[in-house]
């Protein structure tokens, strides 16, 4: 595998309660050759007790090597945890499996650390261990998760307003995309949120992204809101006054949009067959659960979640902080390793807004 060495990828430390340095440690033990060229942006206190947890109480752990700079990290062999200490080490050890404020912001200072870089060009891509929400809350960034605070990061670097950078979140196995038309918000707001905008806006993102990957236009296969998406005006008139106007637009505009189809049909349609394709390369989902159950039903060890819209490269595993597993050393790193794949690969196609 080549990688290009003056353009590392930083992977970020996560909540230091939660899975991700556990996660972090067993990819640079298990997949050294995926994970060359990248380097933590975290802590070395953490990343030592977490290669600690999966080699087992008193047998030798994977070393932590500290680096002085992200440029420092394709010079290391394999067999070690490249960190460039990026936050101010804790007091004292953070407790794991709790949410607190002071692992939330370490968790947010290597994210924003991260995003700077990477808006600068020191690095090409970030692959976001998970963070907990309610502790990057506790800590007091204002937003309710990655997505957000790195659209807030890129604005900020762009000088623009936040609408004029606008982002969504994709989920992606090697079976089922989606693309999200609202993130983090509660239900009765998502519903609120489907509008015409929103819904166009999304398929142009995500015509836009995936037109990069795949080298053609994709085939974009839309969500309805309600059962049956909406059974002909019986069930909510969403469908009929919101998103099929919304296709009939991005249609105009070239993009090859089709639906709104049945929420709980599209997804196994969209799906990839043993044989080949599915009928979709990706589903518009019009809230976070809609889209995101059908890819992580298929297996948390598999999806990768992708921001796009950014104009830098950020990948994540698909699942969470997992904190009833914490320090035991069990936590499964392949989402991870998938992530920090994607992110080569999109570096590689240039998928930057
Ligand atoms: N990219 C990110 O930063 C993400 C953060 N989260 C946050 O994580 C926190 C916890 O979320 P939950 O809903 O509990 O979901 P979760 O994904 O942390 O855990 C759900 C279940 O899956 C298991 N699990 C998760 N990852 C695993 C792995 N790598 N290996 C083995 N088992 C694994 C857990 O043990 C648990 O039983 C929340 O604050 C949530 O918002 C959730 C998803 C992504
Ligand atoms: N369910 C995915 C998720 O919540 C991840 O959010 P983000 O931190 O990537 O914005």
């Amino acid at each position: 595998m080549s990688f290009d060495t003056a353009s590392p990828i930083a992977i970020t430390l996560g909540d230091p309660a939660g899975i991700g340095p556990e996660i972090i440690a067993k990819a640079f033990r298990d997949a050294g050759v995926d994970l060359r060229g990248c380097f933590v942006a975290g802590d070395a206190g953490i990343l030592r007790r977490a290669a600690q947890a999966i080699a087992g109480a008193g047998a030798p752990a994977l070393p932590v090597a500290l680096i002085e700079a992200a440029s420092d990290a394709g010079d290391l062999p394999p067999g070690c945890i490249p960190v460039l200490q990026v936050v101010a080490p804790p007091d004292g050890a953070v407790a794991q499996g709790e949410i607190s404020a002071a692992a939330g912001r370490i968790a947010g200072d290597c994210v924003v650390w991260a995003a700077r870089a990477a808006l600068r060009g020191e690095i090409a891509a970030i692959v976001t261990a998970p963070l907990h929400k309610e502790a990057l809350a506790a800590a007091g960034f204002p937003y309710p998760g990655h997505t957000e605070l790195l659209q807030a990061e890129a604005a900020a670097h762009l000088g623009r307003p936040l609408a004029e950078v606008p982002v969504r979140m994709m989920l992606a196995n090697d079976e089922l995309r989606t693309v999200l038309v609202s993130i983090h918000m509660s239900l009765r707001d998502a519903i609120e949120a489907v509008s015409l905008d929103g819904v166009l806006q999304t398929l142009r993102i995500a015509h836009r992204a995936l037109g990069a990957v795949l080298g053609r236009a994709p085939r974009i296969g839309v969500a309805g809101l309600n059962p049956h998406a909406g059974e002909g005006g019986l069930f909510g008139s969403e469908e009929r006054d919101i998103i099929a106007p919304a296709i009939a637009a991005a249609r105009a505009e070239g993009i090859d949009a089709d639906g709104p189809h049945a929420p709980d049909t599209v997804f196994m349609r969209a799906r990839a067959k043993a044989d080949g394709r599915g009928e979709f390369d990706v589903v518009i989902a019009m809230y976070h659960d809609q889209g995101l159950i059908p890819v992580k039903y298929l297996g948390v060890e598999k999806g990768v979640n992708v921001t796009l819209g950014l104009p830098l490269v950020r990948t994540s595993p698909d699942h969470g902080t997992a904190f009833d597993i914490a320090g035991s050393g069990r936590a499964d790193a392949s989402s991870l390793v998938e992530a920090v794949r994607m992110a080569r690969s999109l570096v590689r196609g240039a998928l930057v807004s």
